[in-house]
């Protein structure tokens, strides 16, 4: 320590101070006490663009393009200002800026204020910005512009989806599998006030009862085994200021659903083995193809949930109650096929348009998606035109009858063979007479031969 003081001592003083004013990196501008600026370093005239000759004796305001003039409020109450934001002219840079007064023998002789360049953090900080929407969009797979039909049915969705999306109350999305309801929770999302925060989808179908609860709720550390140390967050904590859609909500356990009503109530959650509640700030969209008041009715689903999710009910129409829209969907998949396979397919015949139109889709928007695909994929490279050959087989929304041939009681048992035969039996008649007797329309879809079809209708005597 004293070998320091003995070094500086000896120094002459003035010159390394002048030495630390020329070299510091941070610029620094001083003024006397009317204002005027007398003294600024090179750093000083290199962020601001302006030289030494040029600001001294000129007033505090000249190198400030926006905000307040840090000297001046010194001068004024003689106390040091801390960090504020300046944009400084003539270089445009932004700068957070300190200055202090100097005081000689208890006069106020002026200020000295310490410019840090911004400009590379701010460069920074738009980029993180722009990473961070990014990273929030790919949380959500759909945009409105991703909404094809012009009917008047899926027009009307549109204008109750843009509605929704103007309010913060919970939606409530049903239609069958296929509708899209994922893509309107999607555009709801990304048309609100939420749209720069997160968007978190829970498919609440696919995790066992604890799992969900634990997922939607988190945890605290020790609550189960394997609980990760610390905790974890839910989902709900996740979709803070953002959305939470809850998909198949109908397949919540009635445990999960008096937890779910909590936080749609009180706006909090607690986590699973927590003490203490969370504020949540959470738009909820939930979605079902179930019939929930059904479940309510046969006490499967709670009645106050219901009402509580039904707040904004959006009912999505099946693909088959606006066909008209089936041509324009056919046109973008086709589009959206090119792209990802890299093919040309120009069009679909009429032929192949009308099968499409009669269909009665019961996979509906979903199920038109995988059809043009595998319609493509049965292409060869020069085809250019979707054919009928083309189209796979088309599935009618009629599940086998499988019970009907599940043995009731000893008497009731018999071979395989003949099982299966009752099965492909019933099943045949059933195509057959639902296609109105039109035996190429029924080898079609079953996906077998004419020929075929022939002798099996003759084997189970199917007229
Ligand atoms: N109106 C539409 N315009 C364009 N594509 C649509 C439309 N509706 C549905 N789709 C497409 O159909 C597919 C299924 O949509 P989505 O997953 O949203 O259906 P869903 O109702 O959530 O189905 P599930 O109940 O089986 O989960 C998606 O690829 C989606 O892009």
């Amino acid at each position: 320590m004293n070998k320091v003081n003995i070094e500086i001592n000896n120094m002459d003083y003035q010159g390394m101070l002048e030495a630390v004013f020329l070299a510091t990196q941070d610029a620094i501008s001083v003024v006397n006490e009317n204002g005027e600026h007398i003294l600024v370093n090179p750093a000083y005239e290199k962020l601001t663009g302006i030289d030494n000759d040029d600001i001294i004796g000129k007033n505090s305001l000249y190198d400030i393009e926006e905000g307040e003039s840090l000297h001046m409020k010194v001068l004024s109450t003689k106390k040091p200002v801390g960090n504020t934001k300046l944009k400084i002219k003539p270089s445009g840079k932004t700068v957070v800026a300190q200055a202090a007064p100097i005081i000689v023998n208890e006069t106020l002789k002026g200020s000295v204020a310490v410019l840090h360049d911004m400009s590379g953090i701010k460069d920074l900080t738009d980029k993180l910005n722009k990473a961070e929407k990014k990273l929030r969009e790919l949380t959500y797979k759909y945009k409105p512009e991703d909404i094809i039909g012009e009917s008047v049915a899926i027009n009307e969705v549109k204008k109750m989806i843009e509605k929704a999306a103007e309010v913060p109350a919970t939606v409530l999305l049903r239609g069958e599998s296929g509708t899209g309801k994922e893509l309107f929770a999607n555009s709801i999302h990304a048309l609100s006030s939420r749209r720069n925060n997160s968007f978190v989808r829970v498919n609440c179908a696919a995790l066992t009862d604890s799992l969900l609860e634990s997922e939607l709720f988190g945890y605290e550390e020790g609550s189960f085994t394997g609980a990760l140390k610390g905790g974890k967050k839910g989902l709900f904590e996740e979709a803070d200021k953002g959305t939470i859609f809850l998909d198949e909500i109908s397949e919540i356990s009635m445990n999960t659903q008096a937890k779910l009503l909590r936080v749609l109530q009180e706006k909090e959650i607690m986590r699973v083995g927590g003490n203490y509640t969370i504020n949540v700030d959470v738009r909820v969209i939930a979605a079902t193809n179930a019939d929930l008041s059904k479940l309510v009715r046969e006490g499967k689903f709670r009645e106050d949930l219901f009402y509580r999710l039904n707040i904004l009910p959006i009912v999505l129409p099946a693909l088959r109650e606006r066909k008209e829209d089936i041509p324009l969907l056919i046109k973008s998949f086709i589009v959206k096929f090119n792209d990802e396979y890299g093919r040309n397919i120009v069009g679909i015949s009429d032929e192949s348009s009308s099968i499409l139109i009669n269909h009665q889709w019961p996979g509906n928007v979903r199920e038109l998606e995988n059809v043009i695909g595998r319609s493509i994929i049965n292409m060869n490279l020069n085809e250019r035109i979707i054919e009928s050959e083309h189209l796979p087989q088309l599935y009618l929304n009629k599940k086998l009858p499988i019970k009907n041939y599940v043995a009731a009681g000893n008497e009731a048992m018999t071979k395989l063979s003949n099982v299966l035969d009752k099965a492909e039996s019933d099943y045949i008649k059933d195509i057959y007479v639902r296609l109105n007797k039109n035996k190429t329309d029924t080898a079609k879809v079953l996906g077998i031969s004419l020929r075929s079809l022939y002798y099996k209708m003759e084997k189970y005597g199917i007229k």
